[in-house]
């Protein structure tokens, strides 16, 4: 079934709607993974490293002495659970930012993602990214891809730090004025997790559910968010 949209904006989701989800849980995780005690222990002076820290201590309830082994488990155990917690996505985004400078990343999207992205961006429409990834670690990833460098497709970039959370209606009124759009119903977005479609949706945007073959939210009930497996079959008429 394809799907009409009148939009201006177009904000995109990351995980299970433009890579699948294997793309973040095992190549982006995996790379994570061993490199976090490392970049604790080297970078313990940046005070953005620091700073996630002492969030890693406070949200998991550790004392303030707690050692980087312990922060280590703790954010081990929350990339197990993909608890997609704020300063696990910041500290995670150095070290990808880092694996794409150095080579040793590169995206791969859905075959119908770039082409799209491309489509709809000649014909005038305004994409921005909404990711429980952070702001670092999104460019990065749209830095080396198998189609390129994709970062001057985005506007905008938002994430749990400069938006909020994604299951949360305020966030997407947060992004409508950082777009500084006043018509929330000119802003589109897309996302396979209906819980974000239905907080978009409360502030006032247009939703369009991804139900990708294979994917965790495939077979999700999206409710009254038209949904596609494919941006193949979305038709965006852009308003100018
Ligand atoms: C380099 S972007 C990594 C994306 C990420 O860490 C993530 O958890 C994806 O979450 P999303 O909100 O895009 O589903
Ligand atoms: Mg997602």
């Amino acid at each position: 079934m394809s799907v009409h949209v009148a939009a201006r904006w177009v904000v995109l989701d990351i995980e299970g709607t433009l890579t699948p989800t294997s793309q973040v849980h095992v190549v982006l995780y995996d790379y994570a993974r061993p490199r976090l005690g490392p970049w604790i222990r080297d970078h313990g002076d940046d005070p953005v490293v620091a700073e996630a820290v002492a969030q890693v201590r406070t949200e998991a309830g550790l004392s303030a002495q707690a050692g980087t082994d312990e922060v280590v488990a703790v954010l081990h155990a929350w990339m197990d659970a993909d608890r997609k917690a704020t300063p696990l996505k910041t500290l995670q985004g150095l070290i990808w930012q880092q694996g794409y400078a150095r080579g040793e990343l590169t995206t791969d999207y859905f075959p119908d993602v770039v082409p799209a992205l491309r489509s709809w961006r000649q014909r005038g429409a305004r994409l921005a990214v909404f990711s429980s990834g952070s702001v670092a670690g999104q460019k990065a990833s749209f830095s080396h891809t198998t189609a390129g460098d994709l970062r001057e497709l985005f506007a905008h970039h938002f994430d749990t730090v400069n938006a909020g959370p994604k299951r949360e209606h305020r966030s997407y009124e947060a992004i409508a004025a950082g777009l500084g759009e006043g018509e929330p119903r000119r802003i589109v977005f897309f996302s396979d997790v209906p819980a974000e479609l239905d907080a978009a949706a409360a502030a006032g945007w247009q939703t369009v559910g991804l139900a990708r073959p294979g994917e965790p939210y495939a077979d999700a009930d999206f409710g009254t968010h038209p949904a596609v497996s494919t941006f193949d079959d979305v038709r965006l008429e852009v308003i100018a």
